[in-house]
């Protein structure tokens, strides 16, 4: 058993606090994934878990137990670093036993956690090797197995795949969902990447500027997303945001214009909201059908044509810019005048503080 618990965590560097109060609960065997924009602390967050940042506030507790004074290699993590740090002088064998042969753990004891662990990783066949002589996926194999010897309460892995090419990329993400699966481990995951957020993580954490935007599964995140910021990060291409003013506000919901003489009804509601209220729309490109409708019209102006799928830049005759999804290889050539159909009960509104509003049901 392992879980996780963050009250009110903090951490300032002098004057400057970066972690400004974070509560999380991470659950036995969960995967979770912190997520968001460069700077915002992911990895400070994570090194505060690990020991290797000290807490400035708040509470850290693992089991039960308040962790923040406790050694970093005696709270039972592993980590798993993006630049691999791997012994260069040492076999494969030697790297994944060193942490052990250092904890004193006989030599029996230590191959045979190490067979294990190549077994797993399929590694088997490399263990007389250095790391100079693998491949990138190798040595990140290799890294992962230095920590699944521990056998930690915890994994706690940074960036751990950026160093990676593409395509080695969705082997390894792959791979680590097996591993979390075949290990029934608990997981904390660091990324900018948010195709590995939303396809490895039973929880993810966006964060902001020291600060936890929103926890939710990644369906939730992308169904319901509870802010402006969560509802840009999470989905690519991303949601459409466009600026939108309340007209009416009745039983179906709120009536925005939307510019251009463009109005649509979402059904949502609010009590702050009031006619003339400043509001944004959001939609998903994938929830814009073109052709079949008269909300706006416009021309392609860009496409990206990926085979499964093609992605439209629309200008509409309104003044937006809209992104739209279809499916297949949509041959729709550049230019062609088009119109465009939104399904208000796929749109999002945001309040002037950029809070979603509450759909009606
Ligand atoms: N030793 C330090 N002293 C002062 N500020 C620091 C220190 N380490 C990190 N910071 C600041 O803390 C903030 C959070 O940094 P952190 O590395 O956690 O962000 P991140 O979300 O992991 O970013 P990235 O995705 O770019 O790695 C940044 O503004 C960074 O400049």
């Amino acid at each position: 058993m392992a879980n996780l618990k963050l009250r009110d965590a903090r951490k300032s560097y002098g004057a400057l606090e970066v972690i400004k109060g974070i509560d999380l609960d991470v659950d036995d065997r969960e995967f979770v994934v912190f997520v968001g924009p460069s700077g915002c602390g992911k990895s400070t967050l994570l090194r505060m878990i690990a020991g290797l940042e000290k807490i400035t506030g708040g509470d850290l507790m693992i089991d039960g137990k308040r962790s923040n004074d406790i050694d970093p290699s005696q709270r039972g993590l592993a980590m798993v670093f993006q630049s691999y740090a791997l012994y260069p002088h040492m076999t494969v064998a030697d790297n994944m036993g060193f942490a052990l042969r250092i904890a004193g753990v006989s030599t029996d004891e230590r191959d045979q956690k190490v067979k294990e662990a190549a077994k797993i990783l399929e590694l088997t066949h490399l263990l007389d090797r250095r790391p100079k002589d693998l491949s990138g996926g190798q040595r990140q194999r290799v890294a992962i197995g230095r920590a699944i010897v521990r056998n930690p309460k915890i994994f706690l892995f940074d960036e751990p795949l950026s160093n990676l090419d593409a395509a080695l990329r969705v082997n390894m993400r792959l791979e680590l969902m097996r591993l979390h699966d075949e290990l029934a481990a608990t997981m904390i995951y660091v990324t900018h990447d948010q195709i590995e957020a939303m396809t490895m993580a039973d929880k993810i954490v966006v964060l902001n500027g020291g600060r936890i935007e929103q926890v939710g599964s990644p369906l939730a995140l992308y169904n319901t997303p509870a802010n402006i910021f969560v509802a840009g990060f999470i989905g690519s291409p991303k949601m459409n945001l466009l600026p939108a003013t309340a007209e009416t506000i009745g039983p179906d919901g709120i009536s925005v214009a939307l510019g251009g003489g463009s109005t649509m009804t979402v059904p949502v509601f609010s009590e702050k909201v009031k006619v003339g209220s400043k509001l944004t729309l959001g939609i998903r490109p994938e929830h814009i059908r073109i052709g079949q409708g008269d909300q706006f019209t416009g021309q392609v102006v860009l496409a990206e044509r990926l085979g499964g799928l093609t992605i439209f830049h629309v200008a509409t005759a309104s003044g937006h810019s809209l992104v739209v999804q279809t499916e297949g290889a949509d041959t729709t050539p550049l230019h062609t005048p088009i119109s465009l159909h939104i399904d208000p009960g796929m749109c999002h509104l945001f309040d002037d503080e950029g809070k979603s509003l509450a759909k009606l049901n």
